[in-house]
């Protein structure tokens, strides 16, 4: 029997690093995006042998240890003790890896809600595990807790599942627009000596965002926080000019990675697939996932 589970996508508009010495009370500050693609985790479990065996598989590829090392703690964490047998995950991811899309999130939530499905641990236990998994290995902060809870999230306390506090701000008018472009290494971002400066303009976003928590804000403030971190480099402002020509809200980078995010009304949607085709550029139109990720038994495609 397979079980999957889907979690959505999730992209930061603008973030403050909280790292603590206990990984449940570390996470990020900050806003962002749930969209309805992201990543499916499929489960299989065979009990026939008598050892241990774990098997991953990124986009059907099969994969090391020490490139899936998110999943192999999660999967570890979660399996029963005295269970012996083959353990296979397959994860699909529909965005590119280290885009600033939320796969390690998405992979690490996926794994641990199958595994809780199979063995009956509950959600918060398995959004725990992936969370530590998340924070433990650099993948990332805030993704875990801003997918379990969906729609466009502010997350206004720190930590893990059942310890953040997330909020929503209550808006459906908008598609949002991806632009990928390249990636970013979220621990290379998170170890360096900008972190200071991307605290203080995060925490200054987050004041300003909850004012006034409205779209237009939270676009506002991704944007400055992009420029004053100097994360958005010349490239990315230059494409974001042009397709702030075309819609009504700025456009902003993807934290933590090199692309660009808008949100966009129905009919600005036309122009933006033109400038975009013009520029000869990889894009997606999304909605904004409202719900919280899926798991349950899977029969196949209806
Ligand atoms: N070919 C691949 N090699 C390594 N990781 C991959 C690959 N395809 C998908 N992934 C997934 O992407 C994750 C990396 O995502 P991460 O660097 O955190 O980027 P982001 O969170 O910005 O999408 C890995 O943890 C893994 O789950
Ligand atoms: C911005 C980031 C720290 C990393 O995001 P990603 O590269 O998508 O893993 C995120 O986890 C957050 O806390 O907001």
């Amino acid at each position: 029997m397979l079980i999957r589970a889907f979690v959505p996508a999730h992209i930061t508009a603008f973030f403050v690093p909280v790292i603590k010495e206990n990984p449940q009370l570390s996470g990020s500050l900050g806003a962002g995006i749930n969209l309805n693609k992201g990543t499916n985790v499929f489960l299989n479990t065979e009990e026939a042998s008598l050892e241990r065996h774990i098997h991953v598989a990124f986009n059907g590829e099969p994969v090391k240890r020490e490139q899936a090392k998110i999943t192999y703690y999660v999967t570890e964490k979660m399996l029963p003790e005295d269970f012996v047998g083959e353990v296979e995950i397959w994860q699909y991811f529909d965005f590119p890896n280290g885009y600033g899309f939320g796969n390690s999130a998405g992979g690490a939530l996926g794994t641990a809600l199958t595994l809780a499905y199979k063995f009956g641990k509950t959600l918060l236990e398995a959004a725990k595990i992936a969370h530590e998994a998340e924070v433990i290995h650099g993948g990332g902060l805030g993704d875990v807790v801003a997918q379990l809870t969906g729609g466009i999230d502010i997350r206004i306390r720190e930590g893990g599942p059942g310890v953040a506090v997330v909020d929503n701000i209550l808006r459906d008018e908008y598609k949002v627009l991806v632009v990928p472009l390249g990636r970013l290494k979220t621990r290379d971002v998170l170890s360096s000596d900008i972190v200071h400066v991307i605290s203080r303009e995060g925490k200054k976003s987050l004041d300003t965002l909850l004012k006034n928590p409205t779209p237009e804000t939270l676009m506002n403030e991704a944007r400055r926080f992009a420029e004053a971190t100097n994360l958005m480099d010349e490239e990315l402002k230059e494409i974001s000019r042009e397709i702030d020509k075309v819609i009504s809200l700025q456009s902003s980078m993807i934290m933590l990675g090199k692309g660009l995010f808008a949100l966009i009304k129905e009919g600005e949607v036309d122009k933006v697939k033109e400038l975009l085709l013009d520029l000869n550029l990889r894009f997606d139109i999304l909605d904004i996932y409202w719900g919280k990720p899926i798991v349950g038994r899977w029969i196949g495609d209806e």
